[in-house]
């Protein structure tokens, strides 16, 4: 397994970029742990295969360098950087049966028989494959062929890195948690160096240890699932982590108080002379609604979703969602929110503020 260090990195698939603008990928800089399982979450467009191919060797970079552990592969072609890839779309040989297209990477190397048959074998255990073993892959479902090749990218032991992107795409909704499950196992149990490319949060939250949060071409946040909900250092990170997002709502700082509108909500931390777009952010469980408490809101709309209620409200102009319990009742003089001082962050220009206590 390897390091991965991203060493000023960026790219552009311009040949004479100018502005940031013009960068798919914007500068970079940092270690990927060796051993850690990491997911790459953005929304479509951010970046992210433009990174994964950097890393990969199918994109040369137009500025910086690439090292695993202290080599430099920034010109290295993939071959050279001994790392496994599983894509979206199955790649399997459809003439050879399951068990050769899972000992292909295997012989390849000149490993031995012994050797193969017996990582053959665990491997097919974990994607649940083992009666298939002798069968051709051609006929198979695009779900199996799937299977075969997350098997594949995983039958070697000795791999810097395993690159996923997007791999769950075709797999059945039912068996994608499955698998997923599975993927984690096999990480606690050889402790791969992971990256994992989606732009689905259930995905990268319960796969990873740390989640990267690209935005725009840039990375946004790097932390674990704890960290992006407690502390979304970028508002983005905020709408798209959570279900709902977090609330962002335009405000203007006085010390330990945010003032919307004239009324004020308490913060648990004091600031300094804000200067741009300055908002405060709150998740819709860290509200709460009351018929004394806080500010005046007007609800809109309830949803029940099952394990809790989203009330969908208006304060001050600013469309914002609260968290019910289930089992608590709303009345219609509920008309007030309150919000947990302890989860109230500070943005200005979209990037998180650290108050001083
Ligand atoms: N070969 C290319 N030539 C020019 N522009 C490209 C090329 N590939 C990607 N881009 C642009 O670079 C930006 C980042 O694309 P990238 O494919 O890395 O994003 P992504 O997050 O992986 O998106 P998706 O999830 O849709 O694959 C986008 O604006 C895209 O249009």
């Amino acid at each position: 397994m390897a390091r991965i260090t991203l060493d000023n990195l960026a790219h552009s698939y311009m040949a004479k970029p100018g502005s940031e603008d013009d960068y798919a990928l914007k500068e970079l800089n940092h270690v990927w742990e060796d051993g850690a399982a990491y997911a790459l979450l953005g929304a479509s467009g951010c970046g992210k295969s433009t990174l994964l191919n950097i890393i990969s060797g199918l994109l040369q970079p137009s500025q910086g360098r690439i090292l695993f552990d202290d080599r430099d592969v920034t010109h290295a072609a993939t071959a050279e950087r001994n790392i496994a890839q599983v894509f979206q779309f199955p790649v399997v040989y459809d003439t050879m049966t399951v068990r050769d297209n899972l000992a292909f990477p295997l012989r390849n190397r000149g490993a031995k028989a012994e050797y193969v048959a017996q990582r053959v074998n665990e491997i097919a255990r974990m994607i649940g494959m083992e009666e298939m073993l002798n069968r051709k892959a051609r006929g198979l479902t695009a779900d199996a062929k799937q299977k075969i090749s997350l098997g594949r990218g995983m039958v070697r032991e000795d791999v810097s890195a395993l690159l996923f992107d997007e791999p769950l795409t075709v797999i059945d909704p039912h068996m994608k948690w499955e698998l997923r499950t599975q993927l984690k196992g096999l990480h606690n149990q050889f402790g791969h160096t992971m990256i994992y490319v989606t732009h689905d949060q259930t995905e990268a939250l319960t796969f990873a240890d740390k989640v990267v949060v690209m935005h725009d071409g840039r990375v946004v946040q790097i932390g674990t699932p704890e960290e992006l909900f407690e502390t979304p250092e970028h508002t983005f990170v905020g709408y798209f982590i959570g279900s709902p997002g977090m609330n962002v709502i335009p405000a203007r700082i006085e010390g330990n108080r945010a003032y919307v509108n004239g009324a004020f909500v308490e913060l648990a931390q004091g600031y300094g002379a804000l200067e741009g777009k300055v908002e405060i952010g709150v998740r819709p469980e860290y509200a709460r609604l009351s018929q004394t408490e806080g500010l005046p809101v007007n609800i809109r709309r309830i949803e029940d979703v099952g394990r809790h209620k989203i009330v969908r409200a208006d304060f001050f102009g600013t469309d914002i969602n609260i968290i019910a319990g289930e089992d608590d009742r709303i009345s219609a003089d509920m008309n007030r929110v309150s919000f947990d001082a302890a989860h109230v962050n500070v943005y200005a220009d979209d990037w998180r503020v650290k108050g001083a206590a």
